[in-house]
């Protein structure tokens, strides 16, 4: 692999409701809320922000390190997924510079959990908090987005070597 002093990293997860489970969201339980279908505890902010690292480093994506339907992966911690995609990028020697999140979402109301959010990815990447950025926005009612049926995510990285 060739090392460049910059890599950028894309990636988009959806999952949809699936309302008797735990809505976990950045590695936050977000209670009163409808939860995500998934085999794992289907964090879609989580997903994308790994996989972002992971597509920045050129690697497979996280369904080839953590495969759906592996007994092992059951209901697993996102935020263990996220620390595998950090290790990978310390291993080829990069840090990460920022990361940052878009969540799509007709609910519930995201705006008062990024705090909380950002404060978890970060620990989980060992950076601080003013090097994740978490946003959310409606999909105006447009699509399966906008009719309520599910939650999507988009987040970009920078990784750097000194
Ligand atoms: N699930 C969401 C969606 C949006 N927000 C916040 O509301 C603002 C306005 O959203 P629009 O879709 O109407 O642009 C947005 O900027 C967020 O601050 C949210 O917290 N949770
Ligand atoms: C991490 C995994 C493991 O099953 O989680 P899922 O809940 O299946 O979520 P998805 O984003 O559809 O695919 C990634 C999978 O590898």
């Amino acid at each position: 692999m060739s090392l460049p002093p910059f890599r950028t990293g894309l990636a988009y997860d959806v999952h949809r409701f699936a309302p008797e489970r735990p809505l976990v969201l950045g590695g936050v339980t977000i209670p009163d809320a409808p939860g995500l279908d998934g085999h794992s505890d289907a964090d879609c902010l989580t997903h994308a922000a790994s996989d972002a690292i992971l597509g920045a480093l050129a690697l497979p994506d996280i369904g080839f390190h953590f495969p759906p339907g592996d007994p092992s992966c059951l209901n697993i911690d996102s935020q263990k997924i996220l620390a595998f995609a950090a290790e990978k990028a310390a291993e080829l020697g990069y840090k990460i510079g920022n990361l940052d999140v878009m969540i799509i979402a007709e609910k519930p109301k995201i705006s008062p959990w990024t705090g909380k959010m950002r404060e978890r990815l970060a620990a989980t990447l060992g950076i601080g908090t003013d090097q994740v950025g978490i946003k959310a926005t409606t999909n105006e009612g447009l699509g399966s987005i906008g009719r309520g049926e599910g939650i999507s995510a988009m987040a970009t990285v920078l990784l750097y070597r000194e």
